[in-house]
């Protein structure tokens, strides 16, 4: 069960608030970009990792490349102003792939089963997402006002890697791309597409590095592996 990686990682991190690319923050000394590529480098199920980059980093992400042996990184493509269109262009540069995973490079922590399920049930079942069931109450908000409470045993808060046959996702993001379609995340334009998506439950640890109190939880994760190893 093999598959290849897209991890598009050409954001800027505006929400972080850092004076470069959050995948260069450190977290125990290790950059998270490096966090993030080793858990690839290390699954014996990856075949290929292809980075969507911003074109002014590549030197940098070579030298990181080089320095932490991430010899399954196969390519690295121009990432564009949205998420989707660096997934879109990274994927177009995995044709030749039957199982693509996307996964954003700023979640360092996904564990290798989830990522084994994940493509389990995407060779099965066409699509599926890593997700974690809501701990909030989750409320529809509009100017302000409540507008509704949205029943909580059916809400899950959505993570990557997404993981779908090939041929199908591309399908999905060719469509939206022809279309002007912008989505959040690669589930949406496979359910506009008619393409099945399912849930694989995934860790709350699976957190995105967005803002600067993710790093210190990020940070504890890592204090906490180490300590029950
Ligand atoms: N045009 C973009 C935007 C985001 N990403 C990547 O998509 C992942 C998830 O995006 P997000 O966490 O939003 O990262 P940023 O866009 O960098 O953050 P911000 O929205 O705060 O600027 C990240 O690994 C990011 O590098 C990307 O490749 N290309
Ligand atoms: C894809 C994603 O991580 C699923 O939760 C999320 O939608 C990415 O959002 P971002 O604002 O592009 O980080």
């Amino acid at each position: 069960m093999n598959y290849t990686v897209v991890l598009p990682a050409a954001g800027s991190g505006k929400r972080m608030g850092a004076a470069y690319n959050k995948l260069f923050l450190k977290l125990n000394g290790k950059p998270i970009l490096a966090h993030t590529l080793e858990v690839f480098q290390l699954d014996p199920w990856c075949e290929e990792i292809v980075l969507a980059i911003n074109e002014q980093e590549r030197q940098d992400i070579e030298k990181l490349i080089t320095q932490y042996q991430l010899t399954k990184v196969t390519k690295l493509v121009q990432g564009g102003d949205e998420r989707q269109h660096s997934v879109y262009a990274a994927l177009q540069a995995a044709s030749g792939a039957e199982i693509v995973l996307v996964h954003d490079a700023a979640r360092p922590f996904i564990l290798q089963e989830t990522i084994h399920a994940l493509v389990e049930k995407a060779t099965a079942s066409g699509g599926a997402i890593a997700a974690v069931k809501a701990k909030d109450t989750m409320k529809r908000v509009v100017d302000g006002q409540v507008q509704e409470t949205i029943d909580r045993e059916t809400l899950w808060s959505v993570q990557t890697p997404q993981a779908f046959q090939y041929e199908l996702l591309m399908k999905a993001a060719r469509q939206a791309d022809e279309q002007g379609f912008l989505g959040t995340d690669e589930g949406m334009l496979a359910e506009r597409a008619g393409i099945p998506v399912y849930v694989v439950e995934s860790s709350y640890d699976n957190q995105k590095m967005t803002t600067p109190e993710d790093l210190v939880l990020g940070e504890g994760i890592l204090r906490r592996r180490e300590e029950t190893k």
